[in-house]
């Protein structure tokens, strides 16, 4: 089984260092870990530098993968999609990059499996140019899929969708983690879908790690106020799942008590 550790990493953007002192335990392939935070927290530069696009001190720590540092794929937030390409002419030539150009059946097999998984049949032989950017953001997760990885890290894969599409994308890729053994982390700022679909969560603030646990230990009240600087509260939902209810920015909240006071 795949499983990955980091160990003190840090990261710079040319020779400033944004990132640093991010030391987890083991995540194990099937799991999903939810990496949440503030704006410019450090979320994307940490994947950056766990994939191999960043330089930075520390080391990630990877075991059991069967394709090395290449079992492990990136999905950017900001996808730069071929225009001219159909939908899945893109997710073949994902698929390809970096290896021979001869598609087999298994290839197309592979496609076509991913394609009706993620409900993109009706897309698929459209040119990406004319799709909607929740649209795109679907086949830019085909694309990823289309790699195989064993480690995938997706920088906010559903900030486009609605909420159906949200929840319907969230619960395949967790079955999918489940199903392969693919250990998967999803930069989030959906702290409900976090704590609905995350094994595991990382929480970065201000370049450094701030707490690491399950989403139930790490998103409590006291980290909404501290991290993201709302008062809130956790709630159950019938499903016996916590969901975030923001009562009020921090500093207005405090700010109105001491008023009364
Ligand atoms: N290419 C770059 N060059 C220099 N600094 C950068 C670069 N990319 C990001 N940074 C800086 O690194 C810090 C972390 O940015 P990062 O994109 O990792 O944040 P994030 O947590 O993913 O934010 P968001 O939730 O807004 O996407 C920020 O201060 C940002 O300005």
């Amino acid at each position: 089984m795949v499983t990955i550790r980091l160990d003190d990493l840090g990261a710079f953007h040319g020779t400033r260092l944004v990132l640093s002192d991010v030391s987890t335990p083991i995540f194990r392939g099937g799991e999903v870990v939810a990496v949440i935070g503030p704006n410019a927290a450090g979320k994307s530069t940490l994947f950056k530098r766990i994939a191999g696009l960043l330089e930075g001190p520390g080391r990630v720590c990877l075991e059991g993968a069967v394709k090395g540092p290449d079992g492990i794929c990136y999905m950017p937030q900001d996808t730069a999609a071929n225009a001219v390409l159909t939908v899945y002419e893109s997710i073949l030539l994902a698929r390809k990059q970096g290896s021979a150009w001869s598609v087999g059946d298994g290839d197309l097999a592979l496609i076509d499996g991913i394609v009706a998984a993620l409900s993109i049949a009706d897309i698929a032989f459209r040119n990406v140019g004319e799709l909607s950017g929740g649209q795109r953001q679907v086949v830019s997760i085909a694309q990823t899929l289309a790699r195989e990885p064993e480690i995938l890290l997706m920088d906010e894969p559903t900030s486009a969708l609605d909420l159906h599409r949200q929840v319907e994308v969230l619960s395949f890729m967790r079955g999918l983690a489940r199903k392969h053994g693919i250990a998967v982390l999803i930069a989030i700022h959906d702290l409900n879908q976090a704590l609905r679909f995350a094994d595991k969560c990382i929480v970065i603030a201000e370049g450094r790690m701030f707490a690491c646990g399950t989403p139930e230990e790490v998103v409590t009240p006291a980290l909404l106020r501290d991290v993201y600087r709302v008062e809130a509260r956790i709630e159950r939902c019938s499903r016996g799942i916590g969901h975030v209810m923001v009562d009020g920015v921090a500093d207005e909240t405090a700010a109105a008590a001491s008023m009364a006071a």
